[in-house]
């Protein structure tokens, strides 16, 4: 179970969120500039708010009154952004194994040859990301999210830059991970169709803050 309640302000934007997500898929919708992407740093940690506080299980990640800031790299907290953000000067593997490779054997849920596999990157496994097109730095994003093992998924767009053929055999396994991990995904799309398969509940975001959303 993921917990929030955030404020953060920038010149001439607040964003001022609070919600209980349980597991599974929870659609973030709503226009540009609303603050979707901005929710989802915050809860990754990286963006510290005004105020406010995050709990995900047993575990404070933030609160500002009692100054405690988990910072990102120990939230155990999977992040994939539109133009996936990968680290150049790694390989695929590399950058696959980066999050696997520090955590302990026993939290591990996938495994290197399987994921390569389901997001058809094994014969990119030695290139660097420079040398990949979008849709491919994106899946190796997917892949090195799913290999940390994380807590919370946080996805931003992940397949808005991937052809039709990919997004349909991405998303059910997409599909698979929430139903066998039953983790907490929050799930940033303006693709109705991803919602309608993958979202148990969508929010929507409007001028930074959140409500129930209905997406028609
Ligand atoms: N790095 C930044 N510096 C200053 N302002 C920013 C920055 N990133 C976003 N903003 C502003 O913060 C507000 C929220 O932006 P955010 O990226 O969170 O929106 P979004 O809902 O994710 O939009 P989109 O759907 O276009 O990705 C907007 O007013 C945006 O212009």
């Amino acid at each position: 179970m993921l917990s929030f309640d955030l404020r953060f302000a920038r010149a001439d934007f607040l964003l001022d969120a609070v919600a209980d997500v349980g597991g599974g898929v929870t659609g973030v919708y709503g226009p540009s500039g609303s603050g979707k992407s901005t929710l989802l740093a915050l809860l990754a940690g990286l963006l510290a708010p005004s105020n406010g506080r995050v709990r995900l299980g047993e575990r404070v990640l933030v609160d500002t009154d009692a100054r405690r800031f988990v910072p990102a790299w120990d939230r155990h907290v999977g992040l994939v952004f539109q133009d996936g953000q990968l680290f150049p000067h790694l390989t695929v593997r590399q950058n696959l194994l980066f999050g696997h490779a520090r955590i302990p054997a026993a939290m591990r849920r996938f495994d290197l040859s399987g994921v390569a596999e389901l997001l058809e990157i094994t014969s990119l496994l030695d290139r660097r990301p420079t040398l990949l097109s979008g849709g491919e730095r994106q899946r190796v994003a997917l892949g090195r999210a799913l290999l940390y093992s994380p807590q919370l998924l946080l996805l931003d767009e992940p397949l808005s830059s991937l052809d039709d053929r990919l997004k349909q055999q991405i998303l059910p396994f997409l599909k698979r991970i929430k139903d066998e991990t039953r983790l907490p995904m929050l799930y940033v799309t303006h693709a109705h169709s991803e919602l309608d398969y993958l979202a148990d509940r969508v929010l929507g975001m409007e001028r930074g803050r959140l409500q129930p959303a209905v997406t028609e």
